[in-house]
């Protein structure tokens, strides 16, 4: 037997020697990692080839082995004459096996490149869509076409649900789509039984993902649902995925690829431009009652018999907007997130039947409206952000016609929808992007839109379609602010030593020499209009020489004004600041708007049927998206609202 002394040497021997193999462990494990490193540098440099390589193919070809039945389809079932830009691109790349995005703007025609295929080739298409409404609009629709499709939701009769389930085990179904939501896909394990039967007996064709965007975080409706659908390219390696969304930021579709499991699929991506809208901003009124008027006379004169929809951004506003305009005899509908499901779909129906002229909605009203004849779309209360104004406005002239996109902008309404954007997202900036794009009056409003979708579209793009480019006699005065920013800060730095906190209408008051004498400042009043020392505020908080602090009550959350980071500069001698003047254009409330004529940007539109790769527009984007075109049909996103099919088979 061994001492104890023997036995503690043997174990610090031991000791010794794990301690190499740990440091063996440690330089393996560090070759491994850099290993791991490389293998996922390869394979992104793969997919980035193969990515491009696919982008280098011209897809919207003609020589296709389905051409013929592709062009049938589109006249005799869909009685289309022409595809739009991109249409025939997703519908070849699709029907070559390719997992495919494909990012058009709203009312682009995104449901096409997976109606029509499901058409050309046997077996069945499943199309995911996050919105029961939308959904069933759809399979109306096709069922007009006599195009046998289905849809499965929770709220489906127990018939229906049996029916569809059948549909994929059942190989002489007619039915070509099936429309589910994806939480029926996560939650119901039969139906993902029945699809691998449809999958082993060779039927599934393809698989559509609606509204992609909402399986990243980083989008604007991430729907949790969504994430399982990363499974699906692992289950049917050989079924095509095509995903479509109207969401361009390299970001949500870079996260789109990975979660799908298709990150060297072919992005084909339209420009965001929408020739045949006209976008103008008004004044708006401080009264509610002046407000009417304007909106008044637009209904009764400017759109009469026209279609169109007003956005504002409280429930209180819908209601009471709806109600002033009913008083002036005109017929209209009020659409809130207050009202049940039921009444919300007789208002849309009403709506989309022309019983209704107009819809005075909250963004409640959103995903899924599918009226081609929308005339205007007004916005009473700027949107949260220039995306939303995007997908808002975007409800216009989906039809490709003439459409008139209003803002109504005036500064208040800034701090209406900044404490709303502070309380549910916190980042302000998207905001900003939207008071920028009202208060800039000599810049062409496309030219704005264009910055925040990372495109560059020239003024043949615009086409005069805005009010800023439509005017012969824009004013191009530039207003020096270094003196006004001193005075302001001055105003603040007394506030505070007062321990007063300014709203923004105090700090204008106190400016102009008005409300309380002791938050006013010992100079003159400004020699300029209240509203441009509106537009001075707001300017000086997209710009950061101003910010807004936020404060809770119990009832609401109060934005006061305080000096932002670049105040500062203000101090300083050679200090210059200067803010473009900008001029209200005309627009005659009055007189009928210029008639629903095609423009030259949609007469290219709707002839375009091959890939025209000398694109006007230049993308910057160069995140695998090729494709460019410079001449899309009439994006978004999106409202919020979205009805979620969370019933499971549990
Ligand atoms: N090639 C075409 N020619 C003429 N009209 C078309 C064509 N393709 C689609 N449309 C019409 O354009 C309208 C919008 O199509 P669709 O609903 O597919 O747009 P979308 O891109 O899915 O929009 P959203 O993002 O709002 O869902 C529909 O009325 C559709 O019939």
């Amino acid at each position: 037997m061994k001492s104890a002394v023997e036995l503690e040497k043997e174990i610090k021997l031991v000791d010794g020697e794990l301690l190499k193999v740990d440091s063996e462990i440690r330089k393996l494990k560090k070759v491994q990692l850099q290993l791991q490193e490389r293998k996922a540098a390869l394979r992104s440099s793969l997919d980035q080839l193969k990515s491009e390589t696919l982008s280098s193919v011209d897809w919207a070809g003609t020589e296709y082995e389905w051409t013929l039945d592709v062009n049938n389809t589109l006249h005799n079932v869909f009685k289309l004459n022409y595809f739009r830009p991109q249409q025939l691109s997703a519908i070849n790349s699709t029907l070559s096996g390719q997992h495919t995005i494909v990012v058009m703007p709203t009312g682009a025609g995104k449901s096409l490149c997976y109606q029509l295929p499901a058409l050309v080739k046997p077996g069945i298409t499943i199309v995911i869509s996050p919105l029961v409404s939308l959904m069933e609009d759809q399979v109306r629709s096709l069922k007009i076409r006599n195009i046998p499709a289905m849809l499965m939701t929770s709220t489906s009769p127990k018939e229906e649900t049996q029916a569809a389930l059948n549909v994929l085990k059942d190989k002489d179904t007619s039915i070509k789509l099936l429309y589910v939501t994806p939480e029926r896909l996560a939650k119901s394990k039969r139906f993902m039984s029945n699809l691998q039967k449809c999958h082993s007996d060779g039927r599934l064709q393809r698989i559509a993902i609606d509204e992609v965007h909402c399986c990243s975080q980083w989008g604007h409706d991430f729907r949790p649902d969504y994430k399982f659908l990363g499974i699906l390219s692992n289950m049917f390696p050989k079924v095509p995925i095509l995903g479509l969304t109207a969401t361009a930021t390299s970001h949500v579709l870079n996260d789109v690829q990975k979660i799908l499991n298709i990150p060297a699929c072919l992005v084909i991506k339209s420009t965001f431009n929408r020739p045949n809208l006209f976008y103008k901003i008004l004044e708006k009124p401080t009264s509610q009652e002046e407000c009417l008027n304007i909106l008044e006379k637009l209904l009764k004169y400017r759109y009469k018999d026209e279609t169109g929809i007003i956005y504002t951004n409280s429930i209180k506003d819908s209601e009471e907007l709806a109600s002033g305009l009913r008083k002036r005899g005109l017929k209209v509908g009020c659409y809130n997130a207050n009202m049940d499901a039921k009444d919300r779909s007789k208002v849309h129906l009403k709506w989309h039947d022309k019983h209704y002229q107009t819809i005075v909605a909250t963004v409640a009203f959103g995903m899924g409206i599918d009226k081609p004849d929308v005339r205007f779309v007004i916005h009473h209360t700027i949107s949260k952000t220039m995306e939303n104004y995007y997908q808002e406005s975007g409800r216009a002239g989906r039809d490709g016609l003439r459409a008139e996109c209003v803002t109504l902008y005036r500064m208040q309404d800034i701090f209406k929808v900044s404490a709303m954007v502070f309380s549910s997202v916190g980042d302000l900036g998207h905001l900003y992007g939207m008071v920028k794009y009202c208060i800039t009056g000599n810049i062409c409003r496309r030219k704005l839109i264009a910055e925040h979708f990372n495109e560059d579209w020239g003024s043949d793009d615009c086409n005069k379609m805005c009010d800023v480019c439509s005017e012969t006699n824009l004013n191009t005065k530039e207003i020096n602010l270094e003196s006004y920013c001193r005075t302001l800060s001055s105003i603040i730095d007394n506030a505070d030593q007062q321990d007063t906190k300014l709203t923004a209408q105090k700090l204008l008051d106190a400016w102009f020499l008005k409300g309380p004498v002791n938050l006013r400042h010992n100079g003159k009043s400004p020699a300029i209009s209240r509203t441009l020392g509106e537009d001075i505020i707001a300017f000086l908080l997209v710009e950061n020489y101003l910010i807004e602090d936020f404060h809770f009550t119990a009832y609401s959350t109060i934005s006061y004004i305080k000096k932002g980071p670049n105040i500062e500069f203000a101090q300083d001698s050679d200090f210059s600041l200067k803010m473009p003047i900008r001029k209200y254009t005309t627009f005659e409330l009055e007189s009928r708007a210029p008639s629903c004529t095609l423009t030259n940007a949609n007469i290219k539109n709707v002839t375009q049927t091959s890939n025209n790769k000398s694109s006007s527009s230049k993308m910057k984007e160069n995140n695998k998206t090729k494709i460019t075109m410079n001449d899309s049909a009439p994006k978004p996103k999106k409202s919020k609202l979205i009805i979620i099919d969370d019933e499971s088979d549990s």
